[in-house]
């Protein structure tokens, strides 16, 4: 049941480009947003994701063309689905300079869909103040039917574990798959079906700067995430009369209100504004090729900058599959402590940070100056390692790493799904000798 049989619509590759699509020909208007008689009798709208005056490089909005203004809809009241997901200010329980690790969440015994499914974990700052992130789960076996979800506090960045979603948005359908992500910008409508009928995975809730690719410095105009490998979906529109539950996010908390017909009535777009989706394995990964470990940040797909050069709301990276050839190097993550906060998981395979412990689909959190690194286990592998080239496979981890320390929620705090036992990981390792003399 809900499974979509609609082909997959037509995408557009390019990240924040310009685009201009329409599902029915002759539906946008040329030469012109707003014109007297739009094609059709089509409403034009605009959908803002920056200020009106944000300098052009950041810019980014979009014209759509609807059957109804999608102000047509009566009032939101608080929703009463009760679900898990929370916004900022993230002070359910005091914050917690622990090490958290979590075990997968499990499949649920009822029905659950997307928007009932999203449980906060942890999160940042506020919505209102426009910085800040959270980080929220999900497993759903569901698919959302006659629902939309919008968030008005940020855009998502979603990124699936385990099965496919199908994404239909108000401004096209696209489906991913584990190992790639989606993008929806903030306030953009859109309904999750489950192709494969349960779904697993990971949500970036953020508050702050819109997602883009990061610099490439001295890497040059080439490598990391290509903005050609970004897609996004061409129009597609449904004229659908029957009502339509629209589930928001607004200020931290949940409304709902029901309107009369489709929210997914756009039939033309046009604008740099849009949800897009990324293949994570098409990632151009660099790493070293001499010695040492680099830092993480050569494997930042996008970036949230914040207001202090360099120190982002949060960077996304991943660890993908890579050649590791550094020479007379511990090869894996070192041991560190970091100023910014670390929230990671894990889509497919194992770490080479952690030998056990860290399953895909689990978690895990570092916040700010807390000691990690690799596990007993993973550290001791890597000290008796032959150091010829050796290729990583089957791994594709994650990392959510802001400025901001992530407070976690009461469920992450009180949920059995929390590895009590997460700090024995690093206990037991031989103490280092120096030789006597300079002991002193
Ligand atoms: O903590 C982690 O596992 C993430 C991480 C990976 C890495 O290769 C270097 C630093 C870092 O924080
Ligand atoms: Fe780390």
């Amino acid at each position: 049941m809900g499974e979509s049989k609609a082909p997959e619509a037509p995408m557009m590759a390019g990240f924040g480009n310009h685009f201009a699509t329409e599902a029915v020909p002759g539906a946008l208007p040329v030469g012109r947003n707003s014109p007297q008689h739009t094609p059709y009798g089509l409403y034009a709208e605009q959908l803002s994701g920056t200020a009106f005056t944000a300098p052009r490089a950041e810019n980014r909005r979009s014209w759509l063309y609807r059957l109804r203004p999608a102000a047509n809809h009566p009032p939101y009241r608080p929703y009463e689905g009760g679900t898990l997901m929370r916004g900022g200010p993230f002070d359910e329980v005091p914050p917690t300079p622990n090490r958290l690790r979590w075990d997968p969440l499990p499949i649920p015994g009822r029905p659950v869909d997307f928007v009932d499914a999203l449980v906060s974990y942890c999160g940042a700052g506020d919505p209102a103040a426009g910085e800040g992130l959270a980080v929220h789960l999900y497993v759903a076996n569901r698919p959302m039917e006659q629902r939309a979800f919008t968030n008005a506090d940020g855009e998502m960045l979603i990124v699936p574990q385990q099965g496919r979603l199908r994404l239909t948005t108000e401004m096209g359908v696209m489906d991913i798959a584990p190992q790639e992500i989606a993008l929806i910008p903030r306030g953009v409508r859109f309904k999750v079906d489950l192709p494969d009928g349960t779904a697993r995975g990971y949500v970036c809730e953020n508050y702050g700067a819109l997602f883009r690719l990061p610099d490439l410095g001295p890497i040059g105009s080439n490598g990391l995430a290509n903005p050609r490998d970004f897609e996004t979906p061409a129009a597609r529109y449904e004229d659908d009369d029957t009502p339509h539950e629209i589930v928001q996010k607004y200020g931290g908390q949940l409304w709902a209100t029901t309107q009369d017909h489709s929210p997914f009535d756009v039939a033309a777009w046009h604008g740099n504004l849009a949800p897009c989706r990324y293949d994570l394995r098409r990632f151009n990964t660099m790493n070293t090729v001499s010695y040492d470990h680099p830092d993480p940040s050569i494997f930042t797909v996008l970036t949230s900058p914040s207001d202090r050069a360099g120190t982002a709301n949060c960077d996304f990276v991943i660890f993908p599959p890579r050649w590791m050839v550094a020479e007379d190097t511990f090869r894996p993550p070192w041991f560190h402590r970091n100023v910014m906060s670390e929230f990671m998981g894990l889509i497919h395979g194992v770490y080479d940070a952690k030998a056990g412990g860290f399953a895909p689909g689990g978690a895990s959190l570092h916040n700010c100056m807390a000691g990690h690194g690799p596990d007993r286990a993973s550290y001791e592998a890597a000290l008796a390692a032959e150091l010829k080239p050796h290729r990583i496979t089957d791994t594709m981890a994650f990392m959510f790493e802001s400025r901001y320390p992530f407070r976690p929620t009461r469920f992450a705090m009180e949920t059995p799904l929390g590895q009590l036992d997460y700090d024995d990981c690093w206990s037991g390792f031989t103490k280092a000798r120096l030789p006597r003399e300079e002991q002193a």
